[in-house]
């Protein structure tokens, strides 16, 4: 499984910062975190409000451009071990700078010459998605969002939002979408993860987002289903990431194969894998022992990706070749 190409949409940066390099920075800064790891060394939390907490505590190790350049090439070194070819990393203004322009356009700089790095010596292409904080709240989105609109280019293709999906409503949260829009910039939003079916609703309602993160709880209400399979609303599945955050007791019961069997758009991808113990690797041999999907099931997946990935042109034609070669 490691050695088929992927394309891999959904990923939190920090989420997907190893847990020794969190580790290892917090002793070079003389942080004490150590509240956030289990005793093997991997991140522990209880539920997805402490895992949103412990995510937190972890990023505030994070102080530089050049701790998140680090970071990217880290993240980059484990992505391309575990076969991505394509991937768009969720980056947030809100730990680099604190939603300040001029801050993240220098978090942005470093960022993205790592990634320029990491395609040169790993092969990898990398894009950013600017991601706002549901739970940070309305002022912060709009200023992630500004930092999108003004940084939109190459390199920052799409804005979206994660967090506690609960917190407000989709519409207070509209003008980020709005603006990223105008900047030219691909939209995607999580939804129906921890609301259901009226989440979603709302959230395609306020927004018009081509991508949904998770999208899940689509499934309980199969006109919803239907309408994001005819709008070809693509979700960006990470399974493993429901199966640890509790929402299904295993993969048998994770909706993924229904809604694929549906005419729903979807692709495969980690979220924060060092958190949720998983890579895609891992994903993809569930995926077959629960589904039987074979090669060919996962290369249509890995296409049908890229048709949803925001990035130019000229980038998605060169993955394209790269994939059916
Ligand atoms: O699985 C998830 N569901 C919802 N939100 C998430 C998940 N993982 C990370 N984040 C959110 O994304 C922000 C950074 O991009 C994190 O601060 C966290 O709130």
């Amino acid at each position: 499984m490691r050695r088929l190409a992927k394309v891999e949409l959904h990923l939190h940066l920090e989420g997907a910062a190893p847990p020794a390099f969190i580790r290892g920075l917090a002793a070079e800064k003389h942080m004490d975190i150590s509240g956030i790891f289990a005793a093997e060394g991997g991140y522990a939390w209880k539920d997805f409000p402490h895992f949103l907490k412990v995510y937190e505590a972890a990023s505030s190790v994070l102080r530089t451009p050049a701790d998140y350049r680090r970071l990217l090439l880290a993240v980059a070194e484990e992505r391309a071990a575990d076969g991505v070819l394509y991937g768009e990393i969720f980056l947030s203004p809100d730990f680099c700078g604190g939603g300040e322009l001029a801050a993240w356009r220098d978090y942005l700089g470093a960022m993205a010459e790592a990634a320029r790095e990491a395609e040169a010596t790993l092969g990898i292409t990398l894009r950013g998605v600017v991601t706002a904080v549901r739970h940070f709240g309305p002022e912060q989105a709009r200023r992630a969002a500004l930092c999108a609109a003004e940084t939109a280019g190459d390199f920052i293709c799409g804005f979206g939002i994660g967090g506690d999906e609960t917190v407000l409503s989709p519409a207070d949260f509209s003008w980020g979408f709005d603006c990223a829009r105008e900047a030219g910039l691909g939209l995607t939003a999580h939804a129906g993860e921890w609301r259901g079916p009226e989440g979603i609703r709302d959230s395609l309602a306020a927004w018009a987002p081509s991508r949904l993160g998770h999208g899940v709880r689509a499934i309980e209400d199969l006109a919803l289903v239907d309408l994001l399979a005819e709008r070809e609303i693509h979700l960006e599945l990470c399974p493993g990431s429901n199966l640890a955050l509790g929402l299904y007791p295993d993969i048998r019961h994770h909706p993924v194969a229904e809604l694929e069997r549906r005419g729903v758009k979807l692709s495969i991808s980690t979220d924060d894998p060092p958190f949720f113990r998983t890579s895609l690797a891992k994903e993809f041999a569930a995926l077959h022992r629960a589904f039987d999907w074979e090669e060919p099931q996962f290369r249509r997946i890995a296409l049908q990706a890229l048709d949803a990935a925001f990035c130019d042109p000229d980038t998605r034609k060169r993955i394209t070749a790269k994939l059916e070669g």
